[in-house]
Formats: structure tokens, sequence, C-alpha cells
């Protein structure tokens, strides 16, 4: 694999005799090189254009090497950056380090140095390629219209959604409050054929009983007191789309009875108004509570029910999806840290192991704000502990009994899980064969040999 013909490497130094000796001998060993003599130039190229590697020196008149760093902010550039310090420039060498550049080679130095830093620049820059595919792989494998789940009930959904997608049926969603319910009414509406048409959401709980009917149906001028003008409602607002009704359960029994005459007939009567009128609506609707128990307590009507959970799907609640939760962290973390302008967020072993252990009782949703919270509070690019809530953290310390503490569950343990499951899949799709396996992972052959045997998966 000669994978330098097509890399390029700028060179950045103000000693016109190096930069043409290094000229030369990288020319030699595959590499595209150009030339710079000081950092002002160099950020005039490296604006212009990504190079795989630089090789920058430290001591140099206009814009130094320090300089040159800041100015490109190794956070957002793909290039990776080594230092040559001569005499006396080590420290500055190593401060560079801190400000971002992979390495640091001395000077005088030797073709076989040279070559040596730049090889373990190029198994850095395998390494990242391969996170990269890997967490593309991920993403596409855990995730359903942005829903993220490896959970097994969770797949099974998303293949049910698929399959309702295009009938006009209505669907009840179930699950407690965070588990996402809003999220799968959105993306049936998103796989549909009525994705083109409206998606109209309305919580039934947060509309006074006094006002929901006229906001459902509309209203004609005068129908109330406070009616100065025609309404259209939301039913009609959603024609050829979908009507969202969350918290459904929270519907006044008089109402129940007209949104089942809506939903029989197909039509609806404004307030107010004489004539129906014929409606094209599809109607998701979802709650948390548990509408058999409404029903025995004459809350929910039975005819409704009926009517509404003629497909039904019923979300497990985050803790019952521990293997979601590392998932769902980094989902997060890139979600928000890229508003926050935070770079490569890690979080720790202990902090993981709590929002492990936790029982979540807001589901996603408190998961994810317990995240923006953390990345609001956390002052580097590590969540630890401290960065977590008081009762998340909490639960962690009433759940630490000996035995568990030493739990050797981390980010490190969460990726390799992950990882070998992805390459046990890609196994079993590919009837075994390593070569085809490595192929659908987008990882080297020689790579994916290596995992197997270091995940001790031979067998
Ligand atoms: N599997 C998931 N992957 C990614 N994000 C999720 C997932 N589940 C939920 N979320 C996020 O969590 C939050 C809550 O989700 P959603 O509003 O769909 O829940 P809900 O069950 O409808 O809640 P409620 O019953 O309180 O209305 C949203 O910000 C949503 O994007």
């Amino acid at each position: 694999m000669n994978d330098m013909a097509n890399k390029t490497i700028l060179v950045i130094d103000d000693e016109e005799n190096l930069r043409h000796m290094l000229q030369v001998m990288l020319r030699k060993k595959g590499y595209k090189v150009e030339l710079a003599s000081e950092g002002a130039e160099a950020l005039r190229l490296v604006s212009q254009k990504d190079y795989d590697f630089i090789l920058c020196d430290i001591r140099m008149p206009v814009l130094d090497g320090v300089g040159f760093l800041k100015g490109v902010d190794p956070a957002r550039t793909e290039s990776t950056i080594i230092m040559m310090s001569a005499y006396g420039t080590v420290d500055t060498a190593i401060e560079c380090m801190k400000l971002g550049a992979y390495d640091y080679i001395s000077k005088p130095f030797k073709s076989d140095e040279i070559d040596l830093v730049l090889r373990k620049a190029e198994e850095r820059e395998r390494l990242k390629s391969e996170n990269r595919l890997l967490k593309e792989e991920l993403k596409k494998e855990y995730s359903f219209a942005n829903i993220i789940s490896k959970n097994q009930r969770m797949r099974a959904i998303f293949t049910l959604v698929q399959k309702v997608c295009d009938f006009k049926t209505t669907v009840l969603i179930l699950g407690e409050s965070g588990t996402g319910k809003e999220l799968i009414a959105r993306a049936i509406h998103q796989n549909s054929n009525r994705r083109n048409g409206p998606f109209i959401a309305i919580n039934c709980a947060a509309i006074p009983e006094s006002l929901l009917e006229s906001e459902l149906f509309g209203h004609v001028k005068g129908a109330f007191t406070d009616a100065s003008t025609d309404k259209v409602g939301l039913f009609e607002q959603a024609t050829g789309g979908t009507l969202f009704l969350d918290e459904i359960g929270e519907m006044p029994l008089a109402l129940q009875v007209k949104l089942l005459r809506v939903l029989q007939d197909e039509e609806i009567r404004v307030v107010g108004g004489a004539a129906t009128k014929k409606i094209d609506v599809r109607v998701i609707s979802a709650t948390s509570k548990d509408l058999e128990k409404e029903i025995s307590e004459n809350r929910f009507r039975e005819d409704l029910y009926f009517r509404l959970n003629v497909f039904t799907i019923t979300l497990p609640p985050l803790r019952d999806r521990q293997e979601d939760i590392p998932l769902l962290i980094n989902h997060f973390i890139a979600k928000h840290s890229s508003k926050m302008a935070k770079h490569q967020v890690q979080y720790s072993s202990e902090a993981l192991r709590s929002l492990m252990d936790y029982n979540w009782p807001g589901n996603v949703r408190e998961l994810e704000n317990s995240i923006e919270r953390a990345l609001v509070v956390c002052e580097g690019a590590i969540i630890s502990l401290d960065c977590l809530p008081e009762k998340i953290r909490q639960f962690h310390a009433e759940l630490v009994v000996p035995g568990l503490a030493n739990d050797s569950l981390s980010i490190k343990y969460a990726e390799e899980v992950i990882e070998r499951d992805l390459i046990r899949r890609a196994l079993e799709r590919t009837g075994g064969n390593r070569t085809h396996a490595a192929k659908l992972l987008e990882i080297s052959h020689r790579a994916l040999l290596y995992k197997i045997k270091d995940y001790g998966m031979d067998d």
C-alpha cells in the first residue's frame, strides 16, 4: 500500500538549505512537498489548502512556529503538525505540543529520524480515519431517523415503524416521559408518503379544556365571546400530513367523544359552524399514562382507545436499555459541544459508570439535559463525576458497594463492547470471510485481524 503517493506535506523553515534538503528527501519518499520560509506565508498556504503533514521550525523571522500554531488552531485543522526544534528550543517544542502539535524532532536530524516521525504520524492518521469510519458505521448501524439505539426492542420498533409508515393507520405510542415518543411520531411522518405535508404536534395537557376543542377543530367568528375572527383548527392545518396528539390521556372526556367521531367519519365540525368538512389527516397519539387503568377508572373512553390503538408502539424506558447509554452520551456530546465550541470532549470512567448506573426517571430527555449541563459546567475537555448533577452522583455513591467499586467499566470498555459487536456482526454477515468483513467495516484487513486477535475472537 503506497499511500504516501498522495500525501501532501508543507515544510516551514527559514533556512533555505534545510528546506531544499527536506524537499529532495521527502519527494524521494513519495510525498508532494510545498515550502514556506516563515509562519505568515505558511498560514496563507494553509488557509487555501489542507496538508496531511506540516513540518514547522520553531525559530523563524516574521512569524515563528508558536505564532503559526496559534494562527492555524490545531484543534480545527486535519493536518498533523510536527515541530522542528533547534538547540535550546526543546522547551518551546513541548509547549507547542500542548498547543496541539503532534510531535517534535530535534535538529540536526538524520533522514531515518524524519522517516520515523512521519511513519508514527502516518499511523496516527490511519487510526484517526479508522475511528472516524467506525463512528460513521456506528451511526449508520444504530440510528434510524436520528433516533439512536442498539437495543433489540428498539431495533424491532424501527422495523415496525418502517412497515407502518405508508399506511394511514392511526398509531398509538406508549412510553414514559422522555423515551422518544415524539421522535418516533416524526420518524413515521418523515418516512411516510405524507412527508411533504405538514407535521403538527399538540400537547393536549398544555391547553386549557375550554380552548382545546377550537384549537383542534377551529371556530367561526362569534362562536364564543373571544372568537373575533374565523380560526382554522389543527386538523384542517394538518391536511395531507400528520397530526400528533401528545398526552392524549389528558384529553377531557367530552372532547374524547368528538375526537372519536372525527376519526370514524374523517370529517370535522368547526366550533359554531353548521356544516362538516372532510379531512385527510393521519393521527398519531401518545401518552405516558396507563390507558387501560384510565379506562377502568372512567377517565378514558374505551371506544376511543380501540380506535387509537390500531397499531401500538411501546417504547422501553432508558433503564431497560443500558447499552444505549454510551451511544447516547456520544451523540449528545457531539450535538451540544459544537454549539459551545468545545472539541473532542471525553468523559471519565467514573462519570460513565454513574451515568450507566443511574435509573433515569426522565429517560433520554434527562440524559440529554445532564450532558448539556455537564458540557457547560466542565472546564476542560473532560466530563468528570463533578460535572454531573448531584442526584446522579449520589445514585452512584449509593451503588458503590465493595466489589462494585472496582468494576472496570470505562470509556474504553464501552467502545470495545461496541467495536466487538460490530466485528461480530460483520463476520456473521459475511459468513466469517475476514476480507469481506474488513471491507464492510471499512478498515484494513490487517487492522481487522489485529482486532480479532486482541479481542480473543479468533474462534
Ligand atoms: N433514541 C434517541 N436518540 C436520540 N435522541 C433521543 C432519543 N430518544 C429521545 N431523544 C431526545 O430526548 C428528548 C425527548 O424526546 P421526546 O420529546 O421524543 O420524548 P417523549 O417521549 O415524547 O417525551 P414526553 O412524553 O415528555 O413528551 C428529545 O430531545 C429527543 O430528541
